[in-house]
């Protein structure tokens, strides 16, 4: 008999007992190979597919994607009918490849659907719940349906909502839940029995920005706190560079990128500087960028950029650069706010390859929207 040594805890690290002294000598065997499994386990390589395409009568939805994806949290990304909950489908063994192969957890999605979905949790992009039932209710059914046993359903059911954030609300009926409840209910269907992996299909589909951030915080920590990989996938590259790992992405069905998150995220050369206003320079930026120029050196306005405001770039040329602003700065009396190098925003890194229109593969980017 297969345990799954994580079951052995709920997510706040307690025993789920009471268990009899036979049942817990094999679950700790099992958290002995647990341990053994995550000191091993970074090496590994979660999904990777081959040549992996899907063809429907009018449209190459995958045309030879091959990938791997190693454990963490990874982005997948690219824009409306780019591939993305096509290839979810088929990592899930619920929908045959054309042609290519692909595993999931060292699995073959072709042959091995089944012990697939028992280790991998999956939140599908459209709503799909139930109006009349509640959320407890329905993520003990998904539980059952998992093959918990009645007890351990229903306690993994009320640990699993409430660390979605959704847990005084948990026996209304879904009907009268707003987008963002909605969005943790499928969440919690996910995650309820314990994955290895998880696959979430657009989960800020419809959120505000605070939903929005709410959500990726929940995503990040599903990794963090329970060491449960996470595939995401978004129409919006920005919102992916503080929540991943790393990020795959995708156009017209084929590979566009696949990098680790510092990698598009790399340090430049560039220099952000801020500084304060005073009563005799109303505008302490324009009197930093005038000072400047006097002493040969051009800046640029940051403000165009993500959360610049007022910002002045530079190009930083060594430590020259740092001695000449904070002279520039303390010679007209102001404040400096910050001075640091800046790091790329992945949506910059691809503006950049569509000005010069070059790409990694030679595939078309417009459609890749670019998120705040
Ligand atoms: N069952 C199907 N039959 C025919 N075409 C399909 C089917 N499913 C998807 N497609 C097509 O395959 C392409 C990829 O769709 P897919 O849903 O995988 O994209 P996506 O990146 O998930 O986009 P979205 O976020 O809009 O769902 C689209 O052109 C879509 O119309």
């Amino acid at each position: 008999m297969w345990i799954n040594p994580r079951r052995l805890f709920d997510f706040r690290g307690t025993p789920t007992g009471p268990y009899d002294w036979s049942l817990t000598r094999i679950q700790l065997r099992g958290l002995t190979t647990a341990v053994a499994y995550a000191t091993t386990f970074d090496n590994v390589t979660v999904i990777a597919t081959e040549s992996l395409s899907k063809r429907y009568p009018r449209v190459t939805a995958l045309d030879r994607l091959s990938v791997d994806v190693g454990p963490g949290v990874t982005g997948l990304v690219g824009a409306n009918g780019a591939g993305k909950s096509t290839l979810i489908k088929i990592l899930l063994g619920l929908s045959p490849a054309t042609e290519g192969r692909a595993e999931v957890l060292g699995l073959d999605v072709a042959t091995q659907g089944g012990a697939i979905r028992e280790r991998v949790g999956y939140m599908p992009e459209h709503d799909c719940l139930p109006p009349d039932v509640s959320a407890t209710e329905f993520v003990v059914h998904m539980a059952r349906m998992s093959g918990l046993p009645p007890a351990a359903a229903r306690e993994r059911t009320a640990d699993t909502l409430r660390h979605v954030g959704l847990y005084e609300e948990r026996y209304r009926p879904i009907g009268g839940y707003s987008t963002g409840m909605k969005q943790r209910v499928k969440l919690a269907q996910a995650l309820v029995h314990d994955p290895q992996l998880v696959f979430l299909d657009e989960p800020t589909n419809g959120l505000d920005p605070v939903g929005r951030d709410e959500m990726l915080g929940l995503i990040r920590r599903i990794h963090t706190e329970f060491g449960i990989s996470v595939l995401v996938t978004s129409h919006l590259l920005g919102e992916l560079e503080r929540t991943c790992d790393h990020v795959v992405v995708v156009d017209g069905g084929k590979l566009l990128r696949s990098s680790s998150t510092t990698d598009f995220t790399q340090t430049t050369t560039t220099l952000a500087i801020e500084v304060t206003d005073t009563d005799e320079h109303p505008d302490g930026t324009s009197a930093v960028r005038e000072a400047l120029h006097a002493r040969g050196v051009e800046t640029h306005d940051g403000s165009g950029l993500p959360g610049a405001g007022h910002i002045l770039l530079l190009t930083a040329e060594g430590e020259e650069t740092y001695d000449l602003v904070r002279d520039v700065v303390a010679d007209l009396g102001l404040g400096l706010i910050r001075m640091e190098q800046r790091r790329h925003h992945i949506a910059e890194v691809f503006r950049e390859e569509q000005t010069d229109g070059t790409d990694v593969q030679g595939v078309r980017k417009e459609a890749v929207g670019h998120g705040s």
